[in-house]
């Protein structure tokens, strides 16, 4: 029997974030492993046309979800969207919700989170550190409340080297900076942003800080606790391997060396790359959210939830391990065969970007525009290349995370959970992993027919002759401009076929002497 599973039983959960990546993923876990759970709340906003019944009906349709209908086949009783929006005061909830939510939520998972790089720091101080003190003010108000998890990220300190589990506090207070974006207009926050941020790479590291820092700050009474995860990829086994729907982190950069956009990028091969299963963090998330309410800790704990002290892998031998199964099971219309090269200084990173992205985009684009079509690559090719740049400092540092509370929670747990709940990263096979990563990204993100493997390979072998022809003609083309041009060149020409000949002509003679 799990006490974990046992625990969410008959419990009201409230989520925000659930429609997100890890939201998703942490919903499915629930419902599969604790069918009798009371309710699970979800804080939705409408968007892109679809109403919030519309968007919970597309997520429970989902492939992510067959597993659940088996399991818990009144799912959609069990699930309530509440209509919210973390943007607005009180997140615009109705006073009715607002009422249940406050009387009956047991527990509280936060991970909503605006998680571009390059938010404007109002936007991303809004979310990911003013909301955080709002949904803190609302579970001060719930009698019934066991415990609040709080979900951030191991980069919230990624201008530290070495970060152990506890809140390290930024130079200016979290109400300051909260008080401030209040008054000061756009330009101005602009003109402090760099100044705030400091040695971070971007708000998003900023404000997950700051965020760290309110849940510490407004904890009260509050039983709280902190999960750091460090870059999150598709699931390794649960509810089956490789389910993945968002091109955030490396899945972008997946489909962009399957689909033979992304040639080459900076990036240091032995810095360590540590990719965390989305299902190992759900896992660990679940487990610290039992702990947390059952045992009540004195302090708010913060768990680590890396790889890299555990198991070790580093950006090369994924880089190697990608391209290897997309020899195995190419992406579908490949602009050109996937084929990438680490580059590790300026100058070579600027010499491959124009060889190997821009020169590609701009030959495709005037195809597009002499056969009558819109020209897309060039603008296609750009937006790779700023992602690149956004996604550059952290694929060129390791960093060492403690996972002292992390590896004490797991001692804490029974053989039954441990198995249930496994979020010891040390069982992964790496190479595996990466396979499957790759194979979920064409299936469940890309959503392409495996029927269409033997086509997708030769389309591949059709762009590796249109390769080669093209390489022969600007070779021919480059040569003959040469000759005409330098004596030098017409005089190695001359010389490569007068011997070209004589090694003919003795080769000739020699075999009719034989006969
Ligand atoms: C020696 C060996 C040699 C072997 C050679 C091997 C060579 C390599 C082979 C290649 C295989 C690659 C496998 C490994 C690669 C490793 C790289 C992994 C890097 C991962 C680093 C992540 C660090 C995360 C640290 C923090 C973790 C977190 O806490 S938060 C979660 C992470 N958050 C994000 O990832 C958000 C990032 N995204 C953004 O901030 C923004 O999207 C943007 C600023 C990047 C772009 O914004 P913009 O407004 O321009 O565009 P947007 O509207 O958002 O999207 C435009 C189009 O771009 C696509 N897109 C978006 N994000 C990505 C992405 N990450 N990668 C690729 N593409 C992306 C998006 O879908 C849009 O496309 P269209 O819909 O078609 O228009
Ligand atoms: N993915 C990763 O690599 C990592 C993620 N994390 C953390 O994990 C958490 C989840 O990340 P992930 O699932 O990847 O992120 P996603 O971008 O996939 O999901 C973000 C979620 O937040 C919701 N949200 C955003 N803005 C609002 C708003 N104004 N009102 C209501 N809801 C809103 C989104 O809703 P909607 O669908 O409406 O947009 C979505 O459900 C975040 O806290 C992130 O910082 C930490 C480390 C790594």
């Amino acid at each position: 029997m799990s006490m974990i599973a046992d625990f969410y039983g008959g419990k009201s959960i409230l989520i925000t974030g659930a429609t997100g990546f890890l939201g998703k993923v942490l919903m499915e876990k629930l419902f599969r492993t604790s069918p009798d759970l009371r309710v699970i709340y979800i804080l939705v906003r409408p968007k892109a046309g679809q109403t919030l019944q519309q968007r919970v009906f597309q997520i429970l349709n989902s492939k992510l979800f067959e597993k659940v209908k088996e399991v818990c086949p009144n799912v959609h009783e069990k699930i309530r969207a509440i209509s919210a929006d973390l943007n607005q005061n009180d997140f615009a909830i109705s006073m009715q919700d607002m009422q249940e939510l406050l009387s009956y939520t047991d527990i509280i998972f936060h991970c909503a989170a605006t998680v571009r790089f390059d938010d404007h720091l109002r936007h991303a101080v809004q979310l990911n550190v003013t909301a955080t003190q709002q949904l803190l003010l609302m579970a001060s108000q719930m009698p019934n409340l066991k415990a609040f998890i709080h979900i951030s990220t191991a980069f919230s300190n990624c201008n530290l080297k070495h970060i152990d589990e506890v809140i390290y506090p930024c130079p200016v207070e979290p109400k300051k900076i909260i008080d401030s974006m209040e008054w000061l207009d756009d330009a101005i926050i602009d003109e402090i942003t760099p100044k705030l941020i400091g040695d971070r790479p971007n708000t998003y590291t900023y404000t997950k800080a700051l965020g760290e820092m309110v849940v510490q700050q407004e904890s009260g009474k509050l039983n709280l606790a902190i999960i750091r995860p460090s870059i999150v990829g598709a699931t390794w086994q649960e509810p089956f391997p490789g389910w993945v729907d968002n091109v955030n982190g490396p899945t972008g950069l997946i489909v962009a060396a399957g689909k033979g956009f992304l040639r080459s990028i900076r990036a240091t091969p032995m810095a360590v790359a540590d990719l965390i299963p989305a299902d190992i963090v759900v896992n660990l998330t679940l487990a610290v959210g039992w702990y947390t309410a059952v045992h009540r800790p004195k302090s708010t704990l913060i768990y680590h939830c890396t790889s890299g002290n555990l198991n070790p892998c580093n950006w090369g031998k994924m880089g190697i391990q990608v391209l290897a199964t997309f020899e195995k099971i190419p992406l579908e219309r490949a602009f050109r065969r996937p084929k990438a090269d680490f580059t590790t200084n300026n100058v070579t990173t600027q010499y491959w970007n124009a060889v190997s992205h821009r020169a590609p985009a701009i030959i495709y684009d005037f195809y597009l525009r002499l056969t009558g079509r819109k020209p897309r690559m060039t603008k296609l090719m750009n937006r790779l290349l700023r992602t690149l740049s956004m996604l550059e400092y952290f694929i060129n540092r390791s960093w060492e995370w403690s996972t002292y509370n992390t590896e004490m929670l797991m001692s804490k747990l029974s053989p039954e959970d441990q198995r249930v709940f496994n979020f010891d990263v040390r069982q992964l096979n790496w190479l595996e992993y990466i396979e499957n990563y790759v194979l979920g990204v064409k299936k469940y993100l890309l959503k392409e027919d495996m029927a269409g493997i033997p086509e997708a390979k030769q389309h591949l072998k059709r762009l590796r002759n249109i390769h080669y022809l093209f390489n022969t003609a600007l070779f021919l083309i480059a040569w003959r401009l040469l000759i005409a041009r330098s004596q030098v060149a017409r005089n190695v020409w001359f010389f490569i076929v007068s011997f070209c000949y004589k090694f003919l002509s003795y080769f000739r003679a020699s075999s009719t002497l034989k006969v």
